[in-house]
C-alpha cells in the first residue's frame, strides 16, 4: 500500500487568506498587537509565525517579537522514539513576562505537540497568557487542548494525513489530505 494524496485542502491563495484572517482575529481578540509575541513550533510553525508577524506589523504598525521552539525533549514519547533525538534550535530572544504569546503550528491533531510546547515555553518564563494558532485543525484530540485561531477545521479519519507544504520549507504553499492506506501497489 502506498500513501496517496486524495484531495487539495488549501491552495496557496487559500493559505494566504487563512493567515490574513487569523492576523485580523488576533488583533480583534487582543485589541491591537501591543505586548504580543509569536512563537513558531518546528518545523512549519516557524514560517507561519513569521508570516503572521509580517501581517500584524502591516495591520498595526508594531514589530512583534518572534521566536522558535523545539519541543523534542518535552515529547511524552521521547523514550520510545530515539536514543539520540535530533534537537533543533529553540530561540526566544525576549522576556516572556507580561507578553501574550501566540504559539503557532501548522497542524493540530492529538494535541500532544502543543502540550509539549506549553511545557517548553513555561520553562522559559511566565507569559501573561498563551494562545494557539494553527493552519489546520484535523480533530482527534487526545488531550484537553483547543486552538484559539484556526485556518481550516478539517474533519479527518485517523487513516488520513494532513500534509502542509510551505514556500519556505517545501518550495510551495499547499495543504493536501493523504490516505495512509493508499491503494494496493501493483
Ligand atoms: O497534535 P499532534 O498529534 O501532536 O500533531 C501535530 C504535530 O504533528 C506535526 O509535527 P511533526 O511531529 O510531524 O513534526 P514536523 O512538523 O517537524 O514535521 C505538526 O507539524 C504538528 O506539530
Ligand atoms: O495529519 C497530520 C497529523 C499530525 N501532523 C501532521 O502534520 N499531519
Amino acid at each position: 500500500m502506498t500513501p496517496q494524496p486524495k484531495a487539495t485542502i488549501l491552495t496557496a491563495d487559500e493559505v494566504r487568506r487563512a493567515m490574513t484572517r487569523i492576523a485580523h482575529e488576533i488583533v480583534e481578540r487582543n485589541k491591537g498587537a501591543e505586548n504580543l509575541a509569536l512563537i513558531g513550533v518546528h518545523t512549519r510553525g516557524i514560517p507561519l509565525a513569521a508570516r503572521l508577524a509580517a501581517k500584524l506589523e502591516e495591520l498595526e504598525g508594531v514589530a512583534i517579537p518572534t521566536g522558535m521552539l523545539d519541543i523534542t525533549l518535552y515529547r511524552d514519547d521521547l523514550s520510545e522514539i530515539s536514543h539520540q533525538p535530533v534537537i533543533r534550535e529553540t530561540h526566544v530572544p525576549f522576556d516572556l513576562a507580561r507578553r501574550r504569546v501566540i504559539l503557532v503550528d501548522d497542524v493540530l491533531y492529538t494535541g500532544r505537540t502543543v502540550r509539549a510546547a506549553l511545557d517548553a515555553l513555561i520553562d522559559l518564563g511566565r507569559p501573561e497568557g498563551i494562545q494557539l494558532a494553527v493552519l489546520v485543525d484535523r480533530g482527534h484530540r487526545e488531550l484537553p487542548i483547543r486552538a484559539d485561531y484556526v485556518g481550516k477545521n478539517l474533519p479527518t479519519a485517523k487513516s488520513e494525513l494532513v500534509k502542509v507544504k510551505l514556500l519556505e520549507t517545501d518550495g510551495l504553499d499547499l495543504v493536501e489530505l493523504w490516505d495512509l492506506n493508499g491503494t494496493a501497489d501493483q
